[in-house]
């Protein structure tokens, strides 16, 4: 788990018993202060909007809108008793298409409210507007519905009124978007299965005043959160290779004490790799090496410094220490067969096919150099130790490549 899942995850402990709570205590102990929580949503919603538009979160941007509509649906609509039958079909209606919406809004392309491919999401939002409208006005069809649904509705032992099909539907959706969010990590199918979650926690508590008002609060404090995440990953991570880039090192290199070890990495040859397979073969090298250093023992962090150069830091630890973990990662790399497609020069030439085989990829090597420094009184600052390391992984290229050389103080 992230650091990042591990923050919402501490985030949505806490707000979820003060979701469930807050509403009773209001009523008990502040009744004039009831109309203050049922527009905390808006404050939150609109702040958690505002920053996905700053940092341009097209697809967060929507479903904050969708969290909005929602609540406001919920306010204008379901104020009354399950038992009006109207009342029941909208509340029906909304919780079958607030997760199907959500889930659709995932799918579409990552486009904001305001550019001009933000149309799709514009369709959807307001084509399942209009079809809730229409379908509401449909007496005869809600009159049906809460016939046959009648002896089916309350089935959470008199605990809710929320039928149980409503909610193992929203249930059903939230684990998809979870899925989703564990196969792809965007923080749009985090929000997908949050929205899911809430509308599931409002149908459970329906019964309960100011549920709606204080779900939908925390759930723009969360989108708030998410969105203001995922502005930190755009900042720190590397675009290319997912790992922490430039930024988070020079950051991480202020907060260093006084006793840390560096290596610097670099593939070797991997311009005549890059002639060979073409760039975006190169590209997909360069993500795999990535993947794969990051599994480097010892607790060190990786980063992507530049290029095809990473650095290893290990905070707290001595260059005797640390060189085990830097073999077993060079060996374990340079092992590893990495499997590429050639779509470079030899894509249609005979040569390629013969290179690529049976399975179309082909296996080819790729090895490291490493240089590592600690700090000395040669090398007092992170600059000069990774200037350090710098010499030193040249001096691996030039003994053969493949291999780690230490710095002289080190
Ligand atoms: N595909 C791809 N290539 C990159 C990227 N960044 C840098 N490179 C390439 O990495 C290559 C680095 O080449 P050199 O610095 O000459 O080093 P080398 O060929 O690896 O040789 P040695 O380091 O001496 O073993 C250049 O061809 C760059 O274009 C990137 O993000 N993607």
């Amino acid at each position: 788990m992230s650091v990042s899942d591990r923050t919402l995850l501490v985030l949505l402990l806490l707000l979820c018993p003060a979701a469930l709570w807050l509403p009773g205590l209001t009523v008990m102990y502040y009744p004039e202060q009831v109309f203050l929580l049922q527009r905390l949503p808006w404050v939150t919603l609109a702040a958690a909007l505002l920053l996905s538009q700053v940092y341009q979160q097209g697809r967060l941007s929507f479903l904050v809108i969708l969290s909005s509509l929602m609540y406001g649906l919920i306010q204008l609509r379901l104020q009354s008793s399950l038992s009006v039958p109207q009342t029941e079909l909208e509340f029906w209606l909304m919780g079958l298409l607030g997760p199907a919406i959500a889930l659709g809004l995932v799918a579409l392309p990552d486009q904001g409210p305001f550019h001009r491919k933000g149309w799709l999401a514009w369709a959807l939002l307001l084509g399942s507007l209009a079809l809730l409208a229409g379908l509401t006005q449909a007496t005869e069809l809600s009159l049906a519905l809460h016939e046959w649904m009648r002896p089916r509705a309350f089935l959470f032992w008199q605990m809710s009124p929320a039928p149980l099909l409503l909610v193992l539907w929203q249930l059903m959706f939230a684990c998809a978007a979870w899925l989703l969010y564990l196969y792809r990590g965007h923080s749009g199918d985090m929000a997908a299965m949050l929205i899911c979650a809430s509308l599931m926690l409002v149908a459970l508590g329906f019964a309960r005043p100011l549920i709606a008002a204080s779900v939908f609060a925390a759930l723009g404090i969360v989108l708030f959160v998410l969105v203001l995440q995922h502005g930190h990953q755009i900042a720190f991570l590397d675009d290319l290779t997912g790992i922490p880039g430039r930024r988070a090192l020079n950051l991480a290199l202020q907060r260093l004490g006084r006793r840390y070890t560096l290596a610097m990495t670099d593939i070797d040859h991997f311009k005549s790799f890059n002639d060979t397979y073409g760039h975006d073969v190169g590209d997909e090298v360069l993500k795999l090496v990535a993947a794969r250093l990051s599994r480097v023992r010892g607790g060190a962090q990786v980063y992507r410094y530049g290029g095809e150069e990473f650095t290893i830091v290990f905070a707290g630890k001595q260059p005797k220490q640390c060189k085990a973990y830097l073999e077993a990662i060079r060996q374990d790399i340079a092992e590893y067969p990495f499997s590429v497609r050639a779509h470079g020069r030899d894509e249609d030439s005979e040569r390629g096919r013969r290179k690529r085989g049976k399975g179309g990829g082909e296996s080819v090597q790729i090895t490291l150099s490493f240089g590592v420094a600690c700090r000395s009184s040669a090398a007092p600052v992170p600059e000069r130790v990774i200037k350090a390391a710098d010499t030193a992984l040249y001096a691996a290229k030039k003994a053969g490549r493949n291999c780690i050389r230490m710095a002289r103080a080190s």
